[in-house]
């Protein structure tokens, strides 16, 4: 519920619609994408979409890197969760997960293009603003909880909260 500019109750918010991201990271390079369509069309990220009926977040994860990029991510495993409520009053979950490994050759398709990124060469000002408060500390293996205000695609205010391992 959305009690004033960036007042969220986050203790009862609700999700409208929900969504995943994976990441590959594998030999010091992180597999991200050029987003070709959807939201957040031309932006850096990793691949994801929004749940299918009946999927949990780890296959539409798995679902979803096969058909932007052709792959299958390996060994998925879950480091976090963001909640994104707009001003306009959409709102977002997503569950974050990083895969190890992947069977198949990266590919451009409709959806993405594939950019293999050294770790210490992240370009987060072409992402999402949140993206800089909470990939870093995925990266050196933190899980986390993370609460943002946009308003389209200005961020308002950012909350993260590591669970475990957090970052220096
Ligand atoms: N890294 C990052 N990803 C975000 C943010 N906000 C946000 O929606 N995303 C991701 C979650 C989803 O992976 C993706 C939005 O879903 P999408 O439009 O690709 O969904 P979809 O594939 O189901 O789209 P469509 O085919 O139905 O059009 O963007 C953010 O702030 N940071």
């Amino acid at each position: 519920m959305v009690t004033g500019t960036m007042n969220v109750d986050w203790t009862t918010w609700e999700p409208k619609e929900r969504a995943t991201l994976l990441f590959v990271i594998k030999d010091g390079q992180i597999l991200l994408i050029r987003k070709k369509r959807g939201l957040g069309a031309g932006k850096i990220n990793g691949p994801g979409g929004r749940l299918e009926p009946g999927e949990t977040p780890e296959e539409a994860a798995v679902r979803e890197t096969i058909e932007e990029l052709r792959i299958t991510p390996l060994s998925p495993e879950w480091r976090g969760r963001l909640h994104f409520q707009f001003l306009d009053g959409y709102s977002l979950t997503c569950s974050v997960f990083v895969s190890p490994d992947y069977r198949g050759i990266p590919m451009e398709t409709p959806e993405a293009l594939p950019i293999w990124t050294p770790l210490d060469a992240i370009p987060y000002d072409e992402m999402w603003a949140d993206d800089a408060h909470w990939l870093p500390g995925v990266i050196a293996g933190g899980e986390f909880e993370g609460y943002f205000v946009f308003d389209g695609e200005n961020m308002l205010s950012h909350d993260v909260r590591w669970l475990k391992n957090p970052p220096l």
